[in-house]
């Protein structure tokens, strides 16, 4: 089944509670939430404060994206949240090892993301470790961007790989992802969708998440 993980970054924080209702009576599966340091990426969205008022009024799972250098330092402040998923860029630690055992240990689920110009390649090592592969299909820190193509292959590579050994790792694809991209990146293996501008932008949210999952 593929599930729809609507980004809350592109959300009406000004209301945000109400945000996380709409979405979720729109057929939201997960929320994706955006974690943005100034250092990994060149934007600042929310930290744990923000991310406490999300957990108080969401009733589905979180899937928390850590978009920071060195994401070992601030682990226990995010699985604090009990998120279904938590991600963090396999470009942005030396401490990858750690990092798995410490997110695996707290319960929730290992999520690892490669950046466009990362290869499946650097992360084929890890992917018996992790319980989720996040295909970044824009430079990440930014909602609102083009989707690259080039994702699409990655998809696929990663998707074969994951079948030939029989494991158990989800594909989720972020960015750009709208009713054109969701039939390719779906077609290539992705099973969970970030998609961000193309659903808070609209006026129905069941309508915009229709359209991208079917
Ligand atoms: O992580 C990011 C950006 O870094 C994404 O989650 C975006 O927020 C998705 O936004 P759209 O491309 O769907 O507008």
């Amino acid at each position: 089944m593929i599930q729809i993980a609507p980004s809350l970054l592109a959300a009406d924080f000004g209301c945000l509670a109400e945000e996380i209702n709409k979405i979720e009576l729109a057929g939201a599966h997960l929320h994706h939430v955006d974690v943005m340091d100034g250092m990994f990426v060149p934007n600042i969205s929310f930290g744990p404060v923000v991310i406490e008022a999300i957990a108080q009024a969401a009733k589905k799972p979180l899937d928390i994206h850590l978009m920071i250098e060195k994401p070992e330092r601030y682990l226990a402040d995010y699985l604090k949240f009990k998120p279904k998923y938590l991600t963090v860029h396999f470009e942005a630690t030396t401490e990858l090892a750690n990092v798995v055992a410490t997110i695996r240990e707290a319960g929730s689920g290992v999520g690892l993301s490669i950046k466009p110009d990362t290869p499946v390649a650097a992360i084929i090592p890890w992917l018996d470790k992790i319980d989720l592969l996040l295909v970044m299909s824009v430079e990440p820190g930014f909602g609102g961007q083009k989707f690259q193509p080039q994702a699409i292959e990655k998809i696929s590579e990663a998707k074969a790989y994951i079948e030939e050994h029989d494991l158990q790792v989800k594909i989720e694809v972020d960015g750009g992802i709208d009713a054109i991209t969701s039939p390719q990146v779906i077609a290539a293996g992705a099973e969970i969708l970030v998609a961000g501008s193309a659903i808070y932008s609209q006026s129905s949210y069941a309508i915009a998440i229709e359209k991208i999952i079917g």
